[in-house]
């Protein structure tokens, strides 16, 4: 089991900076992602991925985001980076997925978009591929990239899963909403890119240290609270 799957991770997502880097691991991030999707204004040349995650390695987990990327691509990918992660944010099957896993060695962290509650039936064909899911929001239509838009979606469409299903939680988080996300869905983490940020690809050094602030004390809260309701508290 890798740390963020024994904890409450909160990923920051989509730095591109050494300097934004450092806020992130000095704000006690878990996860930090590395853009590979060429379209994305967090895209990462091989190259500066390749100093950000040495810069990362055993600090914080190092997430590779890529978008229906081909088993050999990936496993190129993981030859030069090493991530901890591979981010699986296109539409791969689960087929998909488990070509990619079998090609890097990597546990993939797949992200399917939600609009309504029949989009959570999207889940259920992943639990034998994806090691952790990432519900986030729906892109807009015609966007040129599929995530990354600070777009939130219903929180509560969530209240009714399985409390023992594991899941991360992205899509419009922010330093002021993220406790309401927090406390509505009960996720087991967090990620966060443009909420972060300036400027679409620009990231904020003081945002990135509010967001984990408030995802960690609103963490603590919800686990206190299930502890209270479990008659351990
Ligand atoms: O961040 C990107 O540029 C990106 C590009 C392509 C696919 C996913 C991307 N980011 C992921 O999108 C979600 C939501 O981000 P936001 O906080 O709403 O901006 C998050 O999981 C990022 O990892």
């Amino acid at each position: 089991m890798t740390r963020a799957q024994a904890s409450f991770p909160i990923k920051i997502c989509g730095l591109s900076t050494p300097e934004t880097l450092e806020a992130a691991l000095a704000a006690g991030a878990d996860m930090i992602g590395l853009v590979f999707h060429p379209k994305s204004p967090r895209f990462v040349m091989p190259d500066l991925a390749s100093r950000l995650a040495a810069q990362a390695r055993g600090k914080a987990e190092i997430v590779a985001l890529t978008v229906d990327i081909e088993p050999a691509k990936a496993a190129e990918l993981a030859q030069l980076l090493q991530p901890d992660w591979l981010q699986l944010h296109g539409s791969e099957t689960p087929d998909a997925v488990r070509a990619i896993k079998a090609a890097t060695g990597l546990p993939a962290l797949k992200a399917l978009g939600i609009a309504t509650a029949a989009d959570l039936q999207r889940i259920e064909p992943y639990a034998g591929s994806a090691d952790m899911i990432l519900l986030d929001a729906k892109p807009p239509k015609d966007a040129a990239y599929p995530g990354g838009h600070g777009r939130p979606f219903d929180w509560a469409l969530l209240a009714g899963l399985d409390p023992a299903f594991r899941f991360m939680l992205s899509g419009g988080l922010d330093p002021a909403n993220v406790a309401e996300a927090i406390r509505t869905a009960r996720p087991s983490g967090v990620d966060v890119s443009s909420g972060v940020e300036s400027a679409p690809g620009v990231k904020d050094v003081d945002r990135i240290a509010e967001f984990v602030r408030a995802a960690r004390a609103a963490a603590q809260a919800l686990n206190d609270d299930m502890l209270k309701k479990a008659g351990k508290a």
